[in-house]
């Protein structure tokens, strides 16, 4: 097999007394939907913001593409080929849909001071570069009808698939979802579904995702992660996982 996307090995991480994330080991394999799950306080956000780098491990190496991202701050994420989205939407409310997906291109605009205020035709190049590429994916998620709409009046479903176009818009390899389906209803979820699916089959992109609906969970990933206290409790298939026993005591406190 090919070198994974993705390598986590003996990831841990302490918060004073509380051992959040302890000696998890996992690989993502490229083009794959990742996924996962445990019960609150497993640690799963805390394993999703040591990837992109929000935290800094205690112990343990992330390597992205064979290369460690340990020494990498959070901003170069982008540039290395990985973009996520949260939990609570992290968009700029006031500005339009379009604004907010040119910002999502940043990372692929390399120019100075200078040839921006001279707008020279390499800035006008890159500046043509990003509208084609911002179009295509409005396009992509169907979000014509709101590109000119300022964010903050949005409904929240709409407002979470500009959030994916944000993080789409900075073409990553690696695409990191945080609890992408929280706040949606099931027709919502239900298209979520479809768009994780295209993102993996037309666009070849790897999804690395946190998750509590399981019906989500099964539809969508190849292999899934099963999280308790800090620790990898099972891994394998959605269907393996949802009826590994440990998996059911962890959720349910006891076991089937
Ligand atoms: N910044 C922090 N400071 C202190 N403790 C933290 C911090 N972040 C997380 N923890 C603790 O680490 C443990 C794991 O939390 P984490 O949020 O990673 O779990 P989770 O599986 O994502 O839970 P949920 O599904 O509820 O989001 C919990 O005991 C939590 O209280």
């Amino acid at each position: 097999m090919s070198e994974a996307l993705l390598q986590v090995r003996q990831l841990g991480k302490r918060f004073g007394g509380v051992l959040a994330v302890n000696g998890v080991s996992f690989d993502v394999q490229r083009g794959e939907v990742f996924t996962l799950i445990g019960p609150n306080g497993a640690g799963k956000t805390t394993v999703f913001n040591l990837i992109s780098r929000l935290y800094t491990p205690s112990t343990g190496e992330i390597l992205f593409k064979g290369q460690s991202l340990t020494a990498r701050p959070a901003h170069a994420m982008a540039e290395l080929g990985i973009a996520r989205t949260f939990q609570n939407i992290e968009l700029f409310e006031q500005a339009s849909v379009l604004q907010n997906l040119l910002i999502g291109r940043h990372v692929h605009q390399r120019r100075s001071l200078w040839q921006e205020a001279l707008f020279l035709p390499a800035v006008r190049r890159q500046e043509r570069e990003s509208r084609c590429k911002v179009e295509e994916v409005i396009d992509f998620l169907n979000l014509q009808h709101y590109r000119d709409s300022r964010v903050a009046g949005l409904p929240y479903g709409v407002r979470k698939l500009v959030e994916l176009a944000r993080a789409l818009c900075a073409e990553p390899e690696l695409l990191l979802l945080d609890e992408p389906s929280s706040g949606l209803n099931v027709d919502e979820t239900r298209d979520l579904a479809f768009w994780i699916q295209d993102l993996q089959r037309l666009r070849g992109i790897t999804v690395l995702m946190v998750e509590h609906d399981m019906s989500l969970v099964s539809r969508v990933s190849d292999r899934v992660l099963a999280m308790n206290q800090g620790e990898c409790l099972a891994l394998g298939t959605p269907a393996e996982v949802q009826g590994d026993a440990r998996v059911v005591e962890a959720y349910l406190g006891t076991a089937a």
